[in-house]
């Protein structure tokens, strides 16, 4: 007798990883318009009158409604309790919101308005806050950062609750499947995101040869309404799915208060969230300026450009480079044939090679710098397969701590040395760049996955919720400290290309020490109390 077994969208492996695509490309999306404004803080100063705190104030608000009204929590309840479609329809559309809003902070339209001057008088601090010494604004701060500021808090709502509500979508289409995979495609699409808006943020910017910093967080709100409509699209694929399993939305892992108690009395979780918050303070802030600090320690003389269409095709050519060392790169992880994995790896690194060789030809600091994210998108998934069989997760947060600082220090103190040298400072910009993007792999690779080894299954939701909220204090102090000791490092300084950089490179040195020291204490506890961390998660 033949029996005739049920099929579902996500025992198709076609229609699973469609909807992981249409969640992927959302947070694409989300993650462009997160660093929108970062590689054109120069064109900030310069049309906004935005000085490096207002620059550095607005870029960290976008977590604060996360830290200080806790909202990462409330996105954990909401989507606890609409499950993961709504919550990725609401994620996705309070970011559209935030967009719009920052977009109109920047625009020509707002600059004179009847709100330009509101936000000039009022909201210099907000009682409440300012009373824990934590305003998101400051006296003198220019209207057009505040009201882009408050813009960006609300995508940053959005953003975070996107986060939490993917990876809990990517567990209820692949659980038993191809899950890690699955996470490692989503983060390294995320990655690209950073390197696509490394390259054309500045290229909306300086498009038809005018500026306008409104034209590049325009195209991000392009890109916000396409995120939308991927989870609308995955909305009714869910719908579909819930359709034929007959079942509500899994509702595994809610955040509950009592689960705290349990996270907070174990010694690894705090070690592995300090870790974690030291860490990120040291890249995600540092992405929000690195443009501007290659900019002040290189010498680039921009070729002549002829016409506006040579100097598109250019960018163009050099995204299509980029996007064939991302494939490649990520394509050979999958190939089981070695002679098919040393190909691709090939041609991704011939790629590589002649996209380094373009951005040095174009003497464009953004391009320099979009590699960074780039060689996460290649080798991330490689470490993650090498933690899943062989373990030394903590070996391997060690690692990433002393490349961090190995790579701040180069950037404070061997780059300037090099000022003068046009060959020799690329060259070594680009060789920090890369180790940078090494150690950004390691450490994402190994962290994550311990979580799980440190908290009780049942709690481990929770745990994730704590570490992102952990992780978002930093997110919000370094981005605004940075700009602040960069002020107030360089007195007088008006041209926003000649800034010394040493200061905040030290400021983020010293939080890879920080983290470099964390790391030695988890591995001693690892030890000790026989935690897993140096094991492997595939035995
Ligand atoms: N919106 C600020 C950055 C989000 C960071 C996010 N909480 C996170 O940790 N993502 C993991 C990663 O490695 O990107």
């Amino acid at each position: 007798m033949t029996q005739e077994i049920q099929k579902t969208l996500r025992d198709s492996a076609a229609m699973r990883w469609t909807a992981l695509l249409l969640l992927a490309l959302a947070m694409f999306c989300s993650y462009i318009f997160m660093d929108i404004l970062s590689p054109i803080k120069d064109l900030m100063q310069e049309y906004r009158g935005w000085d490096s705190t207002a620059f550095g104030t607005m870029q960290g608000s976008e977590v604060f409604l996360n830290v200080f009204v806790f909202f990462l929590i409330f996105a954990g309840i909401i989507l606890d309790k609409m499950g993961v479609r709504f919550t990725a329809v609401l994620s996705a559309a309070v970011m559209l919101t935030g967009a719009i809003v920052k977009w109109y902070a920047v625009t020509d339209y707002f600059t004179g308005s009847s709100l330009e001057v509101w936000f000039n008088n009022n909201l210099n601090y907000i009682p409440v806050f300012d009373e824990l010494g934590v305003s998101p604004f400051y006296e003198g701060m220019p209207a057009s950062a505040k009201f882009a500021a408050c813009g960006f808090m609300i995508f940053g709502c959005g953003c975070e609750m996107a986060g939490i509500t993917v990876s809990r979508g990517i567990v209820k289409w692949f659980k038993g499947r191809e899950m890690a995979l699955a996470m490692g495609s989503e983060m390294a699409l995320a990655r690209l995101g950073v390197a696509t808006c490394m390259i054309f943020s500045p290229f909306f910017a300086k498009l038809g040869g005018n500026i306008s910093v409104s034209r590049s967080v325009a195209f991000g709100v392009v890109l916000m309404c396409i995120a939308l409509i991927m989870t609308i699209v995955y909305f009714f694929m869910d719908k579909k799915l819930d359709s034929q399993t007959g079942e509500a939305e899994e509702k595994d892992d809610p955040f509950k208060i009592s689960d705290l108690g349990q996270i907070l009395t174990s010694s690894g979780f705090w070690l592995v969230a300090l870790l974690c918050v030291l860490y990120y303070s040291a890249i995600f802030p540092f992405q929000k300026y690195a443009v501007n600090m290659l900019q002040c320690n290189l010498t680039l003389v921009e070729p002549s450009q002829d016409s506006f269409w040579a100097s598109s095709s250019v960018t163009i050519v050099q995204y299509v480079i980029m996007l064939v060392v991302a494939a490649a790169g990520f394509a050979s992880n999958f190939q089981k044939v070695k002679r098919n994995q040393l190909i691709l790896l090939a041609i991704s690194i011939i790629s590589l090679i002649t996209y380094c060789y373009m951005g040095y030809m174009r003497q464009s600091a953004e391009s320099i710098f979009a590699v960074f994210p780039l060689l996460a998108v290649l080798i991330t998934p490689i470490l993650g397969s090498y933690v899943d069989h062989k373990g030394k997760a903590a070996s391997m947060l060690i690692l990433g701590s002393v490349l961090l600082i190995a790579c701040h220090l180069t950037f404070a103190f061997i780059l300037p040395l090099f000022k003068d040298s046009a060959v020799g400072g690329i060259i070594i910009a680009y060789a920090t760049i890369l180790v940078l993007g090494s150690s950004f792999s390691l450490v994402p690779a190994s962290l994550w996955p311990s979580v799980p080894k440190l908290v009780d299954a049942k709690v481990i939701g929770s745990a994730y919720a704590l570490i992102f909220w952990i992780q978002n204090i930093g997110l919000w102090l370094f981005p605004l400290l940075i700009g602040k000791v960069l002020d107030k490092s360089n007195p007088g300084v008006t041209d926003p290309t000649k800034f010394d950089y040493t200061a905040p490179l030290i400021m983020l040195a010293s939080l890879g020490i920080a983290a470099l020291l964390l790391g030695f204490v988890l591995k001693a506890v690892d030890k000790k109390k026989g935690l897993g961390l140096e094991e492997p998660n595939i035995k």
